[in-house]
């Protein structure tokens, strides 16, 4: 079992996820356009009727997807997790974006994914990056599983040709919630969520892309049951959908509650989409099923740690 500190007091707090679009070869208009995205979700009209605490970004926000791409507009970040990151003095032109912007939203920002290199290594990840209301890098998760897929006439993918998976598992604490990370295709592996639920995290967000062979399959069914089995909030924030781009993004951007109810959804196009976090529903989906103490790990030791 895991030897932690506890996790914060879940309180209501209001999500915005911007599924965005506009991303083209130009990462300085990439980051433009993402700054001005931030700054609407955190400022604008919403249907949940307060500002959003948390805005969360997709996957590759600021580059085209596709592993030629990750290794030119990759960046060093040089963030090691639990000591203190000067984000004023980061080499990295899209960390020190997210990280005023945040500031000047006065909002956690999850900040989507960029490809990321590590000097020590030269290896290039898929990262995403975190900021708190002062702009303070506070956690990142490298994409642990890579996207490697072929379905014949459909879609082939291999983000490992240029990408090297993290190897952690990881969340952040805010003042209303823990909140575990991963992206994309780590959706599909249910070990990674479960861990984190069983770490303290009441909201699972994936910053995600998926695209328009798996995303009718499995992007909704993925979601509902992540939440139902771990008893959590679960997102994932995708990109717009481009059809004059190179990988034709899912969209479809939802939040799901603890008892697999979709509480918002976006459509294809660029849009802002919000959510009320309510811990009351949480608390009923673990008191009425309580799965979260019923489970046996004298028949399936294997998976207790
Ligand atoms: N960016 C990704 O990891 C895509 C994952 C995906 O589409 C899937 O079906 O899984």
């Amino acid at each position: 079992m895991f030897a932690l500190k506890p996790a914060p007091t879940f309180k209501p707090f209001t999500l915005a996820l911007v599924q965005l679009g506009q991303i083209g070869s130009d990462k300085a208009a990439n980051l433009k356009h993402a700054r001005e995205m931030i700054l609407k979700a955190a400022g604008g009209e919403n249907n949940a009727g307060s500002k959003p605490d948390l805005v969360v970004l997709p996957e590759c926000f600021n580059s085209p997807y596709g592993h030629v791409h990750f290794p030119v507009y990759a960046e060093t970040i040089g963030y090691t997790p639990g000591k203190e990151y000067n984000t004023a003095n980061t080499p990295s032109e899209s960390v020190k974006t997210l990280s005023e912007t945040a500031k000047e939203a006065g909002v956690w920002l999850l900040g989507g994914t960029i490809p990321e290199r590590d000097d020590s290594d030269g290896k290039v990840y898929n990262t995403a990056t975190v900021y708190n209301p002062k702009g303070d890098l506070v956690a990142i998760h490298r994409k642990v599983h890579l996207f490697d897929i072929d379905i014949p006439g459909k879609i082939k993918f291999k983000e490992s040709e240029t990408l090297t998976g993290g190897s952690s598992i990881n969340y952040f604490d805010t003042e209303f919630a823990r909140i575990g990370l991963g992206i994309c295709y780590d959706v599909r592996f249910p070990e990674l969520a479960m861990i984190n639920a069983r770490k303290g995290c009441q909201v699972l967000i994936y910053p995600g892309a998926f695209n328009t062979t798996t995303g009718p399959l499995h992007w909704e069914l993925l979601q509902r049951s992540r939440a139902v089995d771990n008893q959590v909030f679960f997102s994932m924030c995708s990109p717009a959908r481009d059809l004059s781009a190179g990988y034709h993004a899912w969209g479809h951007s939802m939040v799901v509650d603890p008892m697999g109810h979709i509480l918002s959804e976006a459509k294809e196009g660029e849009e802002i989409i919000y959510a009320k976090i309510d811990p009351e529903v949480f608390k009923e989906a673990r008191a009425g099923i309580p799965v979260t103490t019923q489970r046996r790990f004298d028949v399936y030791p294997d998976v207790s740690a």
